[in-house]
């Protein structure tokens, strides 16, 4: 077969030849024929060698990614015209000194993924040509001598290695474009700094040539776990360096922060709440390379699967989707109110589900890899299998369980020892230590001052501007400019001391020295008892706001029935809560007003925690349509906003009767998720979806889009091995209108996938179920590049039932004796704070919207 299509393929295309995905163990000698090729693809297949490829001397493209070698071929040396190899995805260890000096005009060099610890010295001579090398995935301690000679080096990538310092040449002399150094041990410049781009690197070591940096030991430490469980008590326990006995009624709300040393680390305590509404905010604050100490009650822990999964395993689970390579120190606290032995059973218990959990999470994640690997058309599913193999090498560190009573502090003592040793560890935790210039530290202290200081208010929210006026008063600080604050900044946000949201344009000028009150504004609008908090709001406040009772009534009927919040309610809500003294300006620029909205709305709608709906009556299914090319004028809506927060939702059936019901006829298609749909993965999806269509109808678990009067079912199912967001629309009754079904589609689609990135350990398949009715079989989609078409056959047949189908039935495929749409401008999506997202040809363009199709 193999020959049989190098030979069509050398027949079609004298100068170039695919064999990719042919599980080719030896070169078919049919290739080595044609000395004219200048392009070979042998991606995926089984070679260990490639012995006579010297005889190819004109090729300019050799692409052997994904293969078995482990011999560097030498042969390459040869290959003296060669612009481009790729030799990622092999297990390479040593490339011999001799080849690259024969390659003067390689400008591409792929060796990813390979187990590759240093290059030879005579990469060098590619200095003048190479402009793209990527060594991410190997074993490199240090950057290699040879690629700070690269002079023409514009895309450096070296994620995943073990460097702890990056050499301040690498970003001189050289015009580099694009760097990426993630999932390295980096102290110097710490991965905070290398977060913010080249050009933040270049001030960090711009700063150090006068002066010398200084070591910082800083630890973030997340206390997760269920309510009740001892999070607050061993807090404040360590920090207090005694017993500190709490009420239970003294629970968390939202999350608290606090900082304390112990010897020379410092520790920066986040202390969340147990509650499930609370997690609607952790993806605004949970972050990775951290310590998180996962607290389990041990009186309430009992030996079964349902209360493992409770208390533990949802934690685990989502910590393993979110950040699949943190360290997870399980605590178990109450043990005094535990029986002798009791608690030794738990612990192995615990244990052991935790383990047999993270197998099972690893033998699918292989089971997904094979598959994939085994399928006819692998070639199909290459980024899906990428992410895949990222996601193998990534793992959630599990500590050995403490068990602890809280009211005893020798117990606290014993945790606190426990938790440096751990610390100390630098296999446990590389990135401990970091290496910053003065001007990190001084910032950050005069900052700490500010924050203290009577004059500041309490909320601690500060104008950019007006910060950076402050700070360069000081003896210290007076050559301090905007660029270099904001990299400090940029720095501070990221360990977790202050927040700023540059990337939130309505916040951008905003800096939260004390992110605290940013916490305490959050927690007031997403937590538990919220009607209860309703309920009690004094007259006098209600009066403020200019409301009345039966206003009141009417807030906590719409909350109750409908999970919506007016903002007057808010306001309300905010101002019974927290004392506002001196604090007016900052509660209007917060909350807004009626005409105006304020930076909390922008703030929570970025995070996907509610939406805006300016009608909250029905919207109207036949929506008005696209007019392509031209974007949706905007209709002013008069009423008062009102914000709905999709997890107060309660119901489905005014939904489901809207929809009417499925259908057998319906095109549908399943995203699966493994291990799960994540908790507040489908309200942040309907969020977004949401602010993209004007005319949707949110419920409980399912949620139905408008669009050209075409609606579009989004329906969630979160069961254990059978975890899908399904996606269904009525089949058009034309054969042109496929393509706008397909377009509303794929912008859902291409939803879900973005907000997936923020889930490293999440894996999502599409798949759309046989049309037949009783065949249990699927179509699997291929990748998406956003480019091509999905698929380029017009008929799909069942590999299961044989029937056939048209393509468009099953797949965002448009046959091309549809008559073409009209000339329209280039498909271009926006999507709200997404940035620009395109995918395949469309016929429509869409701006932001907010408005109302009446
Ligand atoms: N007897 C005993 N009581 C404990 C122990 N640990 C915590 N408690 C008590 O349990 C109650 C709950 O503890 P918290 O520290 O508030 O629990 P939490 O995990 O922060 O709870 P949330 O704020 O709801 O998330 C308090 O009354 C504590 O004093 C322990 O080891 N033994």
């Amino acid at each position: 077969m193999a020959k049989h299509k190098a030979c069509q393929e050398l027949s079609d295309y004298p100068r170039e030849v695919t064999l990719s995905t042919l599980r080719l163990r030896v070169l078919p000698p049919t290739v080595l024929c044609d000395t004219s090729l200048e392009s070979l693809n042998l991606d995926r297949n089984k070679l260990k060698r490639i012995p006579g490829i010297s005889q190819l001397c004109n090729l300019k493209k050799l692409i052997l990614s994904k293969n078995d070698i482990a011999d560097f071929p030498e042969e390459i040396r040869s290959l003296v015209h060669l612009e481009k190899l790729d030799l990622n995805q092999n297990q390479i260890r040593v490339i011999p000194e001799g080849i690259f000096s024969c390659l003067l005009k390689l400008k591409h060099l792929r060796l990813n993924n390979n187990r590759l610890s240093d290059l030879p010295k005579d990469l060098a001579t590619c200095q003048g040509s190479l402009q793209y090398l990527n060594l991410s995935n190997n074993l490199f301690q240090d950057i290699p001598q040879a690629v700070l000679k690269l002079a023409s080096l514009q895309d450096f990538y070296i994620q995943n290695n073990m460097l702890h310092q990056l050499p301040v040449g690498l970003f001189t002399g050289r015009p580099l474009k694009m760097f990426k150094a993630n999932g390295n041990p980096l102290r110097e410049p710490p991965g905070e700094v290398c977060a913010g781009g080249i050009q933040q690197i270049l001030s960090y070591f711009s700063q150090l040539q006068t002066c010398q940096a200084q070591e910082d030991r800083r630890v973030k430490t997340m206390f997760l776990g269920a309510s009740l469980a001892g999070k607050s008590t061993i807090c404040k326990s360590l920090q207090q360096r005694r017993a500190v006995p709490l009420s239970k009624e003294a629970r968390t709300i939202g999350i608290e922060i606090s900082e304390f040393r112990i010897q020379d680390f410092t520790f920066l305590f986040w202390d969340f709440a147990g509650q499930l509404e609370y997690y609607m905010t952790h993806h605004v604050f949970i972050t990775p390379q951290a310590l998180v100490i996962l607290v389990i009650n041990f009186q309430q822990y009992q030996l079964n699967d349902k209360v493992f999964k409770e208390l533990v395993g949802f934690w685990i689970n989502n910590l393993f989707m979110r950040i699949p390579n943190s360290v997870v120190l399980p605590v178990g606290t109450h043990i005094d109110c535990c029986d002798e032995g009791e608690v030794e059973a738990k612990k192995q218990d615990v244990m052991n589900r935790i383990q047999a959990m993270l197998e099972e999470r690893r033998t699918s994640l292989i089971h997904f890899i094979n598959n994939l690997e085994d399928s006819e058309e692998s070639e199909i599913y290459v980024d899906q299998w990428n992410r895949l193999k990222e996601t193998e090498s990534c793992t959630l560190t599990i500590l050995d369980l403490i068990s602890v009573n809280c009211t005893d502090y020798q117990d606290i003592k014993k945790l606190e020892a426990a938790i440096l040793g751990h610390v100390r560890n630098e296999e446990i935790f590389p990135n401990v230590i970091r290496m910053l210039p003065p001007v990190y530290k001084e910032v950050e202290a005069a900052i700490v001052d500010i924050v203290q200081s009577e004059g500041t208010a309490e909320h601690s929210m500060m104008d950019l501007n007006l910060l950076l006026s402050e700070l360069a008063q000081r003896e210290n600080l007076t050559g301090l400019g905007r660029e270099l604050l904001q990299d400090v900044l940029r720095y501070l946000h990221h360990i977790g001391l202050i927040i700023w949201y540059e990337e939130v344009k309505q916040m951008e000028s905003m800096v939260f020295l004390r992110p605290a009150f940013l916490i305490t504004m959050f927690k007031i609008l997403v937590r538990y008892h919220l009607v209860q908090q309703l309920e009690s709001i004094s007259v006098d406040t209600l009066v403020g706001e200019h409301a009345t009772i039966r206003d009141q009534s009417n807030w906590v009927w719409t909350f109750k029935s409908k999970a919506m919040l007016c903002q007057q309610a808010m306001r309300a809500l905010v101002k019974h809560q927290l004392p506002l003294e001196g604090m007016e300006d900052v509660f209007e620029e917060m909350m807004g007003r009626k005409s105006q909205k304020g930076k909390l709305f922008s703030l929570l709608e970025h995070f996907e925690i509610c939406l805006e709906v300016r009608n909250t009556e029905k919207l109207n299914p036949a929506a008005r349509e696209f007019v392509p090319g031209k974007p949706w004028e905007v209709t002013q809506g008069h009423s008062e906003a009102c914000y709905l927060f999709p997890m107060y939702l309660n119901h489905s059936k005014d939904v489901s009767e809207v929809w009417g019901g499925d259908h057998a006829e319906d095109l549908h298609l399943r995203a699966y998720f493994s291990p799960e749909v994540p908790e507040s993965f489908f309200q942040r999806l309907m969020v977004k979806a949401c602010s993209f269509y004007s005319a949707h109808w949110v419920a409980k678990m399912m949620c139905l889009l408008v669009c050209s009067g075409k609606p579009l079912l989004i329906k969630e199912n979160n069961q254990k091995g059978y975890s899908y967001i399904e996606l269904r629309c009525r089949k058009p009754a034309e054969r042109i209108e496929f393509r706008i079904t397909w377009d509303l589609v794929m912008a859902i689609v291409s939803i879900i996938r973005k907000l997936s990135d923020e889930w490293p350990g999440l894996h999502i398949c599409l798949k759309t179920p046989c049309r037949t009715a009783v065949c249990p079989a699927e179509f699997v989609w291929p990748d998406l590049d956003g480019k091509s078409t999905v698929t380029k056959e017009d008929i799909k047949t069942c590999g299961t039932c044989s029937h056939q189908f048209r393509t468009e039935l099953l797949l965002p495929k448009v046959l091309s004796d549809v008559e073409a749409p009209p000339a329209q401008p280039a498909a271009h999506y926006y999507v709200t704070s997404y940035g620009t997202t395109t995918f395949g040809p469309s016929n429509v363009h869409v701006s932001r919207q907010n408005i109302l199709d009446e």
